[in-house]
């Protein structure tokens, strides 16, 4: 039976800003999805770089690789045939081109992303980025940079396809929380582009 509207997907909050947010589950089928994420894991030189708060330098805590074709970024890696065959099936879905695409790895739980906005100028002030998932599920939080209780949560599961609209940097932040849950592994890409 078809479900009915009333009810969100499973772990996706009620009311998904629709002009803001697009969620696709299912974009490289659990095969293809399970292959690139050993692929992504064991093959990608990893680096843990750290960030400046408050005159404090903490760890970032995850991994993270740029790769693309970009002067923009110091030490971006030329494309692989699995990311630009990723690529080819998110740009239509985007309408736009990507010319970078940046890879974060969360070990485990305690690995996260604090809230933040991607808007650097690098990436013009309205950037459009297409998101895709492998491995553990993990929820994806927004908030209104004007209201933080307005938050809606998307749970990115294994080949999943998230695009982050034109307006969504602008106006709100988003984050990966930690979870004090076990997590297994999970590998995100986010195609950026860099002008
Ligand atoms: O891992 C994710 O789903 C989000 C990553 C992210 O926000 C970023 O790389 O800027
Ligand atoms: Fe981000």
């Amino acid at each position: 039976m078809e479900q009915l509207a009333l009810f969100a997907p499973a772990g996706q909050t009620k009311g998904l800003p629709e002009h803001l947010l697009d969620y696709r589950a299912g974009l490289i089928p659990a095969v293809e999805s399970d292959r690139l994420l050993k692929h992504f894991i064991d093959t990608v030189p990893w680096k843990q770089t750290t960030q400046k708060l408050w005159k404090k330098t903490y760890q970032t805590p995850r991994l993270t690789c740029w790769f693309g074709h970009t002067d923009r970024i110091a030490g971006t890696l030329p494309w692989t045939d699995e990311l630009l065959t990723v690529r080819a099936l998110v740009e239509p879905l985007s309408g736009i081109r990507f010319n970078s695409v940046l890879l974060n790895y969360y070990r485990d739980g305690n690995d996260s992303v604090a809230w933040h906005s991607d808007k650097e100028s690098i990436m013009g002030s309205q950037p459009v980025i297409a998101s895709v998932s492998f491995g553990e599920v993990r929820s994806f939080d927004i908030r209104n940079k004007a209201d933080h209780n307005e938050k809606y949560s998307v749970r990115l599961e294994h080949g999943s396809f998230l695009l982050m609209k034109s307006g969504l940097q602008e106006s709100w932040e988003h984050r990966i929380a930690k979870s004090v849950k076990p997590m297994k592994p999970r590998i995100n890409l986010t195609f950026r582009m860099v002008i």
